[in-house]
């Protein structure tokens, strides 16, 4: 790992356009560097912070962008609660991404075989390599410390062999999901939590600053070789000891 990056905006609306300007600065150098821009997509407040914050970037071109799903709920495209269904309408309609740039699951499948064809689809787009390394995995931790579908106390964290599995009792609804495991999130070249709001304060001080029993999974997301920033805002910062950074509002990471 690089070293890890604690960075904290005065609020949300200060973070939004920094993590659009990190997304692109990682871009142009995977363009650069190989090409192709591969970057994992994650729910929660992500959708509707890059949603706003990428297309009113000027210039943006998506046009060389593979984007998957770090996890996915399984549930039809066209249910509120489906992370591709909210980007499609959020974000994908308003950038120029290609359709063959967007790697989503198949949600007519059980969930076991969902998740073994997006893993087959993951690997087809990674041919080079055995487990894919993506160029940036964008990343939220629930009020649990969990991350993808990652939960804390679940068999899923030892996952050693899957770089997609399922699960099918989630703790969070809906139940049945696919999630990235660890020996791929942690391949990554570049990863970045954001986390805003009073309420991850307490889990974000355990998750950085460590505590008491088992490390949460948000914690165990260590890139082997890879970048990994943590940006978040004033309130979710509220509990930290651990020195951090405070970039101001038009930071460069
Ligand atoms: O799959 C889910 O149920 C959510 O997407 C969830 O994992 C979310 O990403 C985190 O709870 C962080 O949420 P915030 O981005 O709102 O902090």
């Amino acid at each position: 790992m690089s070293g890890r990056r604690v960075v904290v905006f005065p609020s949300a609306a200060e973070l939004g356009p920094a993590l659009a300007h990190l997304v692109v600065s990682r871009a142009d150098k995977a363009l650069l560097d190989h090409g192709r821009f591969s970057l994992g997509l994650s729910g929660g407040s992500l959708v509707s912070m890059l949603s706003k914050e990428l297309p009113a970037l000027p210039d943006l071109d998506c046009s060389l962008w593979l984007a998957g799903f770090c996890d996915e709920r399984l549930v039809p495209f066209d249910d509120g609660e489906s992370t591709y269904g909210l980007y499609k309408n959020q974000l994908f309609s308003k950038i120029n991404i290609p359709d063959s740039g967007v790697l989503a699951i198949d949600p007519s499948l059980s969930v076991q075989e969902c998740a073994e064809d997006y893993a087959r689809k993951l690997k087809e787009a990674f041919p080079k390599e055995d487990i894919p390394v993506f160029d940036l995995l964008l990343l939220g931790m629930g009020p649990d410390g969990h991350t993808c579908s990652l939960f804390p106390d679940h068999p899923l964290l030892e996952e050693t062999q899957k770089i997609v599995a399922p699960i099918s009792d989630s703790p969070k609804p809906p139940p049945q999901r696919v999630t990235m495991t660890f020996p791929m999130v942690n391949l990554a070249r570049c990863v970045v939590f954001v986390s805003t709001g009073g309420s991850k304060a307490p889990v974000l001080k355990q998750v950085l600053e460590g505590g008491e029993g088992p490390a949460l999974p948000a914690a165990r997301v260590v890139p082997s070789h890879g970048e990994l920033f943590w940006l978040i805002d004033e309130p979710a910062a509220a509990s930290l000891t651990l020195q951090v950074e405070r970039p101001g509002s038009a930071a460069k990471l």
